[in-house]
Order: C-alpha cells, then sequence, then structure tokens
C-alpha cells in the first residue's frame, strides 16, 4: 500500500497556522503531506521557527522528502503580520480551502487537514462563514455533515453546530436528530473501527427536563427519535443529564457522545485534551480532520504554539484513509 498525500491548509495567516506547519517535519509521517499557503510567507514563519528545514515546491506526481516542506503555492492579497488581521486575506484563507476541497475530489489528495482559520474576519471580508464545517458541506454538496471532536478518550458529536444559543431549541428537529445520529454511527463503524457503536445522547434542558417540567424537547423530539432508531438496531442510550453524562462512570460505558450544542460538549472535551483533541466532519464524501484549536493570534509568530493538536488530526486522516482505502 502506498502513502496517503494530504492537503495541509495552513489557515488564518495571522494565526499560529503557518507556525504549526514548521513542526511536520519532526516526524516520519505514513503519509506525503502538502502544506497549502503563500510559499514566501510560509517560508519565512517555518524558518523563524525551524531555521534548517526546507521549503520546497510541491510537485504533482513526485514524492515526498523527507525533513523538508513541500508547499502548493497559494498567494495572499496582502501581506500577513502574524497576530494581526487583515480582512484583505480572507478570500486567501478561502482561496486554500477550494484547493484542497478540488484536489480531494479528484483524488490528488486522500484528506485534508486544516489548521485554524478566523471565522470573524472572514465574514468581515464579505463572505457568510460560520466554519470549516458548514463551509466543506457547502462545497461537497451534502446536505448534512456532523461535526465531532475526539480527545481525552472521549468522542463528542454535535447535533448543532455554530448557531446562536438562542436558536438552538427550534433547531434541534426531529429529521435532523435522526440524519445526525445516523451519520454518527455509520462513520463510527466505516472510520473507527467501531461495528456496533453505542451512542450516549445528551438532552437538551437541565436534568434531561425533569419529566416535561423544565423543558419538553427530550418529550417532544429526543425520546421519539432513539425509540424509532433503536427499533432499527442502534445502540442509543439517553436523553441522559448533559451535567452528569460526563462523569467517568457513565462515559465509559459509550463509545461516542451526542450533544445537542456546542458548549454542551465542547467544554468537557476540550478540558480534558485541549491541544491534542482532533475535530472531525463526519459524513462528507471527502476525508476531514482539523486541529482542536483556534488561531492563538496571541502565540502566532513566538514559535510556542504547541502542535500536538495538529500532529493528531494527521495521524486521525491517515487513520481513515488508510480505512477507506485511500492510501
Ligand atoms: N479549526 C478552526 O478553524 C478553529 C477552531 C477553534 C476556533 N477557531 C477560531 O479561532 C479564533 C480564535 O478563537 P479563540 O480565541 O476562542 O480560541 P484559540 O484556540 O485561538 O485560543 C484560546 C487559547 O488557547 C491558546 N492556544 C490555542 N492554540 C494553541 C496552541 N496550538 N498551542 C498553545 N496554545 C494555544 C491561545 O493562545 C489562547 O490562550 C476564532 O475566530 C474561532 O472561531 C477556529
Ligand atoms: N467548533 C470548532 C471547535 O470548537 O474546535 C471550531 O469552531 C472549528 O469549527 P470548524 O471545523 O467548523 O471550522
Amino acid at each position: 500500500m502506498s502513502h496517503p498525500i494530504l492537503a495541509i491548509t495552513s489557515g488564518e495567516p495571522a494565526g499560529v497556522g503557518p507556525d504549526l506547519c514548521a513542526a511536520l517535519p519532526r516526524r516520519e509521517w505514513p503519509a506525503r503531506l502538502v502544506v497549502l499557503g503563500d510559499r514566501a510567507m510560509i517560508a519565512a514563519r517555518v524558518h523563524a521557527v525551524e531555521p534548517s528545514v526546507d521549503v520546497i515546491d510541491y510537485q504533482p506526481g513526485g514524492s515526498a522528502r523527507p525533513g523538508a516542506i513541500e508547499v502548493l503555492h497559494v498567494p495572499l492579497a496582502a501581506p500577513a503580520v502574524p497576530g494581526r488581521l487583515d480582512a484583505a486575506n480572507g478570500r486567501y484563507v478561502l482561496d486554500i480551502l477550494d484547493r484542497a476541497i478540488a484536489g480531494c475530489k479528484s483524488g490528488e489528495f486522500a484528506g485534508m487537514v486544516t489548521a485554524p482559520v478566523h471565522k470573524g474576519i472572514i465574514c468581515d471580508a464579505g463572505v457568510p462563514f460560520s466554519g470549516h464545517t458548514e463551509y466543506l458541506a457547502e462545497a461537497t454538496g451534502t446536505p448534512l455533515v456532523v461535526m465531532m471532536l475526539v480527545g481525552g478518550g472521549m468522542r463528542v458529536a454535535l447535533v448543532t453546530t455554530h448557531l446562536p444559543l438562542k436558536d438552538v431549541s427550534a433547531a434541534i428537529t426531529r429529521p435532523l436528530l435522526t440524519d445526525t445520529l445516523r451519520i454518527l454511527h455509520a462513520d463510527l463503524v466505516r472510520d473507527f473501527g467501531l461495528p456496533a457503536p453505542r451512542i450516549l445522547v445528551a438532552g437538551l434542558n437541565p436534568h434531561a427536563g425533569e419529566g416535561g417540567h423544565m423543558g419538553t424537547e427530550e418529550i417532544d423530539t429526543i425520546i421519539p427519535v432513539l425509540e424509532q432508531l433503536r427499533a432499527e438496531g442502534m445502540d442509543l442510550v439517553g436523553p441522559l443529564p448533559a451535567d452528569t453524562l460526563f462523569v467517568p462512570h457513565t462515559l465509559q460505558q459509550g463509545d461516542a457522545v451526542l450533544s445537542m450544542f456546542h458548549d454542551q460538549g465542547l467544554p468537557v472535551l476540550k478540558h480534558a485534551s485541549f491541544g491534542g483533541g482532533v475535530n472531525v466532519t463526519l459524513g462528507l464524501p471527502i476525508i476531514r480532520t482539523s486541529v482542536d484549536h483556534g488561531t492563538a493570534l496571541d502565540l502566532a509568530g513566538s514559535g510556542r504554539a504547541d502542535p500536538g493538536s495538529l500532529f493528531a488530526a494527521v495521524e486521525l486522516a491517515i487513520t481513515m484513509a488508510k480505512a477507506r482505502g485511500r492510501s
């Protein structure tokens, strides 16, 4: 089996993404890693952190050169200053993603691993953008994808992702919950080697609604969906009160958790694993993994950003590529 070729999108140029790429040659990867971004900017940021690392042009059809960083050039629109966001480069960040997505669709890349982007500055550039997850769904014509973070011994998937808290309840419908569980179940089987995954499903309200006295979404939406999918053979536990779902004794009884909204599940996971976790988009026709952290503008250009999460994201992408026969 040959090694997969992975696109590493360097992300927001004012953030830590380009710095993290400098750490990639520290390991011998069973993959060819191609960094997408502005060649001169990447070289400058890499050499500020790792002066001895060679930065070379990516040659399609070529082969990996151990110890060097291969760059697929995507030109900046404006000079990038570490720590200083510039809306002029909002489109640049999306150009990188578009090139990686095109390469994944065509088979040039086995998958893509994303360094962090800054959602706000892309919106400021005039492009409504709520995250890679939603952008990838649209770019690949996928009606529904599922965000899952992996780390600290946990897998935490979300029913809703980047939307205001006030809109969460209305967004959680029976069709959305049903389809989310189907995608989560299918991808746990395919990519995570779990033939019969047990999924712990959180309630939405305190104490999972306390029998309807603290909210009725559990009774109206969550319980009927779980009953229907259990009848089809899925192993689902819940709805469980979210405050005690993450107690180790409960957590160890499942293979993954399904949280109803972003900050119900992710703070727990990030508390346990920040800097070593992975964000993976389930349900896509392509492989996409990501770091678990943001642009860390305060650390950009300092050489102090921890590459642990990027390493974990690359590892998971390689594992998924093997599971899908993309090596
Ligand atoms: N995958 C992604 O693209 C992604 C993920 C999360 C957040 N974001 C975006 O990043 C931007 C900034 O978000 P934020 O400030 O909430 O979170 P952040 O993760 O950028 O920063 C939170 C804290 O963690 C530290 N930190 C982050 N990454 C680190 C690393 N690799 N090593 C050491 N310390 C690190 C930062 O210095 C900061 O103190 C926002 O626009 C957010 O939407 C993007
Ligand atoms: N929700 C993610 C997290 O907290 O790590 C992050 O915002 C990145 O999301 P995308 O993968 O959709 O960019």
